[in-house]
């Protein structure tokens, strides 16, 4: 085996090492990351992130398969662990690149596969060798919930207190019971302090699916209610916070299913080819829209019926937050420089490049062969 084969690790060794504080703290430090990077708000920073546009390849003339392909490189960045903030770990610098596939028939197949495949290509910063090859489906899917997380936090929240995340209850409606309403639906109960969790899913037995399993595996002392509605306008009316997550090409909240004269935040999130497509315009013509990174939003974005505010990072930084009664739109673009930092805040703290290296080292003076990852040895 030649001394570059590069490392493996499968979903399994990935998924062991995801948590919330990591996720979230990571994604947190990339948005604010992706905004100095766009401003050079900081030019004797010795950090540096660059996130080029991401590129789309359609996979013939049928719509709804598309291949995405996202470099990324982060420089001299050191994360705080989230079990000792103030730990700052060594600074490390990562040269990446995710390639996700998008093929919105998947689920319908016999049997099912999920829409979203994803794996990272990790290479080394000093001679450009391909180090290692990490499955990446379940780290775009956390990544992309925790990215609604952070919006909500500094979007939703904040506007009511620098405390209200941990202090203030809210209804949540999940439109869109896939893989990432299931995960936005679990996540936002971890998170927050929810009073009503309401899903609505097109096929409605999903939705019913997941609100008994939710409701099994919420605490019994959990004031969380979960209820699976027959309608978008049921899941959302009373809804202080929307997490929207399908593959709709025509809207499927409007305006007045949202509820009257209080604020609303709304996680945009899906929609495959046209981002904006799963919410009618006239919400976006009442509302604030920010997202997570312009320069994708620039590309990706033509047609959004509204001008943007920010990005996230903006307000994270300037804390400048939205008016209580005002609607906000996260349109969720996603963002690889979002999961690289992912990647590096696991390695670090979990020790993954530790045994990546000493992997590496085993190859190298031929003591071994084995592919691992991070539970494996
Ligand atoms: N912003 C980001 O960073 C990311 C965005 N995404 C996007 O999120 C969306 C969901 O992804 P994921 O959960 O993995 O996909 P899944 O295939 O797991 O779920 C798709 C969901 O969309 C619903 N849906 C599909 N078509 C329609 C329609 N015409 N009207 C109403 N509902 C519809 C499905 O309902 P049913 O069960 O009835 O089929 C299902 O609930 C996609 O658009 C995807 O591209 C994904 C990852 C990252
Ligand atoms: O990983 C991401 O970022 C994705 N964004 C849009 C849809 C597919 C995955």
């Amino acid at each position: 085996m030649s001394s570059s084969t590069p490392a493996y690790y499968n979903a399994d060794a990935v998924r062991q090492v995801l948590s919330w504080p990591l996720v979230n703290r990571a994604v947190e430090t990339a948005l604010v990351a992706i905004v100095k990077q766009d401003a050079e708000t900081h030019p004797q920073s010795t950090s540096f992130a660059c996130q080029p546009k991401r590129s789309f390849t359609a996979c013939g003339k049928e719509p709804g398969r598309i291949l995405f392909t996202m470099p990324a490189y982060v420089g001299n960045y050191s994360l705080e662990s989230p079990k000792s903030p103030g730990d700052a770990q060594q600074s490390r610098s990562t040269l990446a690149c995710k390639l996700v596939t998008s093929f919105r028939e998947n689920p319908a197949r016999d049997p099912p596969l999920p829409s979203i495949h994803a794996h990272v290509l990790l290479f080394d910063n000093q001679t450009g060798q391909l180090s290692a090859i990490m499955e990446g489906t379940d780290l775009t899917t956390w990544r992309t919930v925790s990215a609604s997380l952070v919006a909500t936090k500094y979007l939703y929240f904040r506007r009511f207190g620098s405390q209200a995340e941990l202090e203030r209850s809210i209804n949540v409606a999940i439109v869109g019971c896939g893989v990432q309403g299931q995960l936005h639906a679990a996540a936002f109960c971890a998170n927050f302090r929810v009073k009503q969790l309401n899903l609505y899913n097109r096929t409605l037995a999903k939705a019913q699916v997941l609100a008994d399993e939710l409701q099994r595996t919420l605490d019994t002392e959990s004031e969380t209610q979960v209820k699976a509605c027959s309608s978008a306008h049921e899941a959302c009316q009373d809804a202080d916070v929307i997490c929207i997550a399908t593959y709709a090409k025509e809207s499927v909240i409007q305006f007045a299913d949202l509820k009257a004269k209080q604020g609303v935040h709304i996680n945009a999130v899906g929609a495959g080819e046209v981002h904006f497509s799963e919410l009618a315009p006239d919400i976006y013509h009442q509302a604030k829209v920010y997202v997570d990174c312009y320069t994708n939003a620039e590309a990706e974005l033509v047609g959004l019926p509204a001008p943007i505010t920010a990005e996230v990072g903006q307000i994270i930084l300037s804390e400048n937050y939205p008016k209580e009664t005002e609607i906000t739109i996260f349109q969720s673009m996603g963002a690889f420089l979002l999961s690289l930092l992912n990647y590096m805040t696991i390695s670090v703290f979990f020790k993954v490049i530790l045994k990546f290296t000493s992997h590496c080292f085993y190859l190298r003076h031929g003591l071994g062969g084995r592919l691992c990852g991070p539970g494996g040895s």
